[in-house]
């Protein structure tokens, strides 16, 4: 059980695309060149998710995920081994806790978080209103927050349809938001800055689609 295992996953993982006909076109790689750990925070419409994910992961970076994950066969014992940081939702407290723990360990063993602040798969349209973990992580470990929107999928996947085509996926990294000198007061207007630029980004990439490059819409 290991971050360093996640490049091993994230190379495997990134074949994956391939066999669904998918695509990532990707920008904004130069905000995450950022020195150190940092948050990232992104928006979550299904388990797809994870293939982007393994796309643009940086060094030393592993995730916030729900319990349940562990049971799930084969993904769990991945989860596990690369390090994946597990919380109760039934159990809000002690969710928090493993956060606050997350926020030391992220700085003592120069470990990147990657955050769904959504707290659930959400495929309705617009972002769903943020949980405040991933902003107390970033704030109590004093770390940049790294903002990155994937386009809607539902030019090519229509999970009640049971349809899928390939298709691209935007990706976009937004530049960081710094947390330095920051403190729990702050927290209602970092969570409002994150949530109107990644929102409207979401809008905005997801309407344009450019660069689609199977069947669409039906
Ligand atoms: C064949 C190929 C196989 C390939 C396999 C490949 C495998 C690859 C693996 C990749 C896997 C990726 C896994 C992705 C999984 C994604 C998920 O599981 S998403 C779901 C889980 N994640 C989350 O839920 C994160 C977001 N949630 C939160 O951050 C929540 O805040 C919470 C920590 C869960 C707590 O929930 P809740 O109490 O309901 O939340 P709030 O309303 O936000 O907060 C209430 C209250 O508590 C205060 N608070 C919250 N956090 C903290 C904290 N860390 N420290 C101090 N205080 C905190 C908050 O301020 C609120 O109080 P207030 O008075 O209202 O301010
Ligand atoms: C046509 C099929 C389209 C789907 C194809 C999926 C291919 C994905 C390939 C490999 C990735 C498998 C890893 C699965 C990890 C799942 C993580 C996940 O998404 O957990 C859900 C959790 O966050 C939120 O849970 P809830 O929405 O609250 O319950």
């Amino acid at each position: 059980r290991d971050v360093e295992n996640m490049r091993l996953i994230r190379s495997l993982v990134r074949h994956v695309k391939y066999f669904l006909g998918l695509r990532f076109d990707v920008s904004g790689w130069e905000h995450l060149q950022t020195e150190g750990p940092y948050v990232i925070i992104s928006n979550h419409q299904s388990s797809l998710d994870v293939l982007g994910l393994m796309e643009i992961l940086p060094d030393r970076c592993t995730m916030i995920a729900k319990k349940e994950l562990i049971y799930a066969g084969t993904v769990g014992l991945i989860c596990w081994l690369g390090g994946i940081v597990f919380i109760n939702r039934k159990k809000p407290n002690d969710a928090r806790s493993v956060m606050i723990d997350a926020s030391k360990t992220m700085l003592d063993d120069k470990i990147r978080l990657w955050v769904f602040p959504e707290g659930t798969r959400n495929q309705t349209g617009n972002l769903l209103p943020f949980k405040k973990g991933a902003f107390h992580l970033a704030v109590q470990a004093q770390v940049p927050i790294i903002p990155i929107v994937f386009s809607s999928y539902s030019s090519f996947y229509l999970r009640k349809q049971k349809q899928f085509n390939s298709g691209t996926i935007t990706i976009k990294i937004l530049p960081k938001i710094e947390t330095k000198g920051l403190t729990s007061d702050d927290i209602p207007s970092l969570i409002d800055k994150s949530f109107h630029l990644m929102n409207s980004s979401f809008l905005s990439i997801s309407n344009s689609v450019p660069h689609s490059n199977g069947p669409c819409k039906h």
